[in-house]
């Protein structure tokens, strides 16, 4: 059943003040997209970071300063990679020289976000405009508001339910791990040290887990290693996701998970079956996320820099 849409943004927001404001966004991230190819997965990933810390207001843009860490610099947005900050700050000089001072940070990435998830081959959903950027950006904000891949699925679950998400929205989203990477040390835990005597233990498949650990092998020496999420369809956004977790080919604990927990299973099997339904499920899951905690008026600002406030 469809939700209410968000009652103070407009899928015309821009149209008198930067006309332009959609084609320059496409320009943007076709050509930084064909360029360097994990951008999408990259702005992904960003998109949700963002959302889930005080809603879609770009406060994961901001930098640190000599008085406060950011946002960015938590631990767990330490990983985030440049190409999807990139991609928004190529967007926004762009649009500087355009219309000045008119369009949010926060819907560029939500705009840019989406575009890309349409190029990977992904459904296509309506992003209403008008967010505000955040007046504020603490790392000390981020914690308990993003999951782990080592919290546990009753942990997972209360993160996305205390911010109004079903299990059936958490597990649409979950798909987005059909494109992208993870770093060795995300999982090297499970795969180094995995005995099979407790039901909540992860499932790889053998040869995927020996093949894992050669891959991995060298990580602690070189932290930078890392793998596809999706091993059958790297770069395509399609619903394998579902099919590997359901063939030990995840890779995250919390991948294997779902397909141990009843609250989750169902949607693994229809969402593996049914590519339509689960294109359906993650349109309704982002446009749901895009306008999680948005900020209008002033409650916000348009900055002139995504990386740093106004004032
Ligand atoms: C629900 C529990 C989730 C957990 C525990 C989780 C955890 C992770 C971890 C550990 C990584 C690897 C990061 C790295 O090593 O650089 C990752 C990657 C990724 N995640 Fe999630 N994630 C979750 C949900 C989501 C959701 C809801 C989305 C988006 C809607 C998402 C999108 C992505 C994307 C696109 C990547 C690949 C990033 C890249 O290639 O740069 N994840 N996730
Ligand atoms: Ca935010
Ligand atoms: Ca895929």
């Amino acid at each position: 059943q469809r939700r209410p849409p968000h009652p103070l943004l407009t899928t015309t927001y821009y149209r008198k003040s930067c006309p332009r404001f959609e084609q320059i966004v496409q320009e943007t991230t076709t050509n930084k997209q064909i360029s360097s190819p994990t951008t999408a997965a990259a702005a992904l990933r960003l998109f949700f970071h963002d959302c889930f810390v005080g809603g879609c207001d770009a406060s994961v843009f901001v930098s640190s300063t000599r008085f406060s860490q950011a946002e960015r610099d938590a631990d767990i947005n330490l990983s985030l990679p440049g190409d999807g900050f990139d991609v928004v700050v190529r967007a926004k000089t762009a649009l500087e020289l355009t219309c000045p001072g008119v369009v949010s940070c926060a819907d560029i990435l939500a705009v840019a976000t989406r575009n890309l998830v349409v190029m990977m081959g992904g459904p296509f959903y309506t992003v209403k405009l008008g967010r505000k950027d955040s007046l504020t950006s603490r790392a000390s904000d981020v914690e308990g508001n993003l999951p782990r891949p080592t919290m546990s699925m009753n942990q997972i679950i209360k993160i996305f339910e205390s911010k109004g998400f079903s299990v059936q929205e958490m597990m649409a989203l979950y798909g987005a791990h059909t494109i992208g990477f993870s770093h060795c040390k995300e999982f090297s835990s499970i795969l180094y040290n995995y005995s099979r005597t407790m039901e909540s233990d992860p499932a790889y498949y053998p040869e995927f887990a020996a093949s894992l650990r050669k891959a991995c092998a060298d990580y602690q020496k070189n932290p930078t290693l890392s793998v596809f999420n999706d091993v059958m369809t790297p770069n395509k956004f399609d619903n394998m996701y579902y099919n590997n977790v359901k063939k030990g080919l995840g890779l995250l604990s919390s991948d294997h998970a779902l397909s141990s927990d009843a609250r989750t299973r169902g949607y693994v099997e229809l969402y593996s079956r049914d590519q339509n339904a689960f294109f359906q499920a993650f349109a309704r899951a982002m446009e749901k996320l895009s306008v999680y905690g948005v900020k209008t008026g002033r409650r916000g600002e348009v900055r002139r820099r995504c990386d740093a406030f106004n004032n």
